[in-house]
């Protein structure tokens, strides 16, 4: 699903207006029925019916009249408040703000701390609050009297229905731009904004619905995406099939090459999610010493040591053995010979290639290495892996999420999976795609180790690497999602997101 940004929506509000013909009132109207059925939802388990409709003065104001009227119309008590100048209402909105006022509805303007007082007190009678207060216009830091209307209705303890997007969240990156509203649902119209969906904007909207307008389909198309929503119908129809008359050769060897003394464990998570993502074969390649350990513990998979993969002393050029795919870095320690290796691996492989953790962090050390890649190459950075990468800082990194996956792999054409509440995907033209699934909970020690087996995994089984990394995203999410169901976000161990992937799985192909 694609997901748009305020200029985008702008855009797309143009096209339909001007080339399609459709009058924007009738956007309009539409936006506020949308909004009219989810209140008339709420306050049917509701004893206090009264509705209070906060509007500003642009169209995010407008839809809030829509909303009005029809309230009215159901013989419900209204209250509006407009913030601001009632002089300045412009277009549809203005034309809307009139119907009310020929329909005596009950409009108090906000102007000054006298009407805030009173605000505060007239919020007490209603049941629900409507914040039409500013949408996708918003341009500036909200300060002022719009600053303590936001404040005095995040304190009331009301229900909160926002129209679109919380007032004060910027729709372009979901930062709070001074003070937002903070919303208990959101209904936000024909496509998601991105700031519905990155934090903290994702958490001020609350529960989220996303509501037809009556855009046309052709209009949406006709805007190229350049950020989507991985959803379920997606991830649905991107899972490797399973035929009848196959072998385990027919769904792909994956070569994991991961820990080191200490952390054996996260050879072990990355090899069986390899192994649980529906891979035939997956053969594990870890330092000599601790192959008896991970023998013992992980029996499905094929263990080979390091040094039999590849023999820096005998100048061995790293050569596959009919893998399909290769995981590199997962506990590996930033050993010299492991550095090494990993440049070998990046240099000659001809299969796609995942680096994690602390293949990333050597990788870090000699980034120019990428340059020579033959293969395609997934990288899994958590923002502190990312920061080394850069050279940013973890708080410019985070602020700057989309934009820094896609720069990292349009500069060095690879797939950046960059991890993080919302994790954020990259393909090395600069398509992003948002998942939407996963806790705090999965904030754990060797999740992601779990995701870097998954995408390897998926990999194997001949998926694109985009598909790959999609689907394990999605999955790994899902996974970590049904974990928290069981155990509570607090306990979780990747372990036990690692037994959850099947279930994850199975739950997608019901549909
Ligand atoms: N196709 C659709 O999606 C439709 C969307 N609708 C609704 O319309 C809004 C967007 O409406 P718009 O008029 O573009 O913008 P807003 O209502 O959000 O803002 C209006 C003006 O507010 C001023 N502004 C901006 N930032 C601030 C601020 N921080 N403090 C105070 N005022 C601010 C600014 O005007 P200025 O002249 O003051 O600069 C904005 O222009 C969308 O969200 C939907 O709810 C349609 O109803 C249906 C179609
Ligand atoms: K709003």
């Amino acid at each position: 699903m694609k997901i748009f940004s305020n200029e985008e929506m702008k855009n797309l509000d143009r096209i339909a207006i001007e080339e399609y013909k459709i009058p924007g009132i009738i956007l309009m109207e539409n936006a506020g029925i949308a909004v009219v059925k989810e209140i008339v939802k709420s306050l049917e388990i509701k004893e206090n019916k009264r509705v209070a409709i906060l509007c500003g003065l642009g169209n995010n104001g407008g839809d809030g009249f829509v909303i009005a009227r029809h309230l009215i119309s159901y013989g419900l008590g209204v209250d509006t408040y407009v913030i601001g100048n009632t002089s300045s209402i412009k277009g549809d909105a203005k034309i809307n703000y009139e119907i009310l006022v020929h329909l005596k509805a009950s409009i108090t303007t906000i102007k000054d701390e006298e009407d805030l007082a009173m605000l505060e007190d007239s919020l007490e009678k209603c049941g629900i609050l409507v914040d039409g207060i500013l949408g996708t216009g918003l341009q500036r830091p909200i300060e002022g009297v719009i600053k303590e209307v936001i404040a005095i209705v995040n304190k009331s303890k009301k229900e909160i229905i926002a129209i679109d997007i919380p007032s004060g969240i910027n729709g372009d990156d979901g930062e709070v731009y001074g003070e937002a509203v903070k919303a208990n649902k959101t209904i936000t119209f024909q496509l998601p904004k991105i700031g519905n969906i990155l934090y903290p904007g994702s958490d001020y909207c609350g529960k989220l619905l996303i509501e037809n307008i009556g855009i046309p389909k052709n209009a949406i198309d006709a805007i190229e995406a350049k950020i989507s929503l991985i959803t379920e119908k997606m991830v649905q129809a991107l899972l490797p099939k399973r035929y009848s008359d196959t072998h385990k050769g027919s769904y792909g060897k994956a070569l994991i090459i991961a820990g080191s003394f200490g952390m054996t464990g996260a050879a072990i998570l990355a090899s069986k999610a390899a192994l649980r993502s529906g891979a035939g074969i997956v053969k594990t390649a870890v330092p000599k010493e601790l192959s008896v350990i991970i023998e013992n513990q992980l029996i499905e998979a094929i263990t080979v040591s390091l040094e039999e993969l590849w023999n820096q002393d005998n100048q061995q050029a790293f050569r596959l053995k009919g893998e399909d795919a290769i995981a590199i870095g997962p506990g590996s320690g930033r050993a010299e010979a492991f550095k090494k290796l990993l440049e070998a691996v990046v240099e000659e492989a001809t299969v796609p290639v995942v680096i994690d953790a602390d293949g990333l962090n050597l990788l870090a050390e000699n980034i120019d290495i990428l340059k020579s890649l033959k293969a395609p190459c997934i990288i899994t950075p958590h923002p502190g892996e990312m920061a080394r990468l850069t050279g940013l800082s973890i708080d410019e990194i985070n602020r700057n999420r989309i934009d820094v996956a896609r720069g990292f792999s349009l500069k060095w054409k690879v797939i950046t999976l960059l991890k993080g509440a919302r994790t954020i995907i990259s393909d090395e033209k600069g398509n992003v795609y948002i998942n939407s699934t996963g806790n705090p909970g999965m904030a754990t020690a060797g999740s992601g180790d779990v995701l870097t087996g998954m995408i390897t995994g998926l990999l194997a089984q001949g998926i694109s690497p985009l598909e790959a990394t999609i689907t394990a995203a999605y999955l790994h999410g899902k996974a970590g999602d049904r974990t928290a169901e069981k155990y509570g976000q607090y306990s979780m161990l990747a372990g036990d997101i690692l037994e959850e992937i099947p279930y994850g799985i199975k739950e997608l192909l019901k549909f």
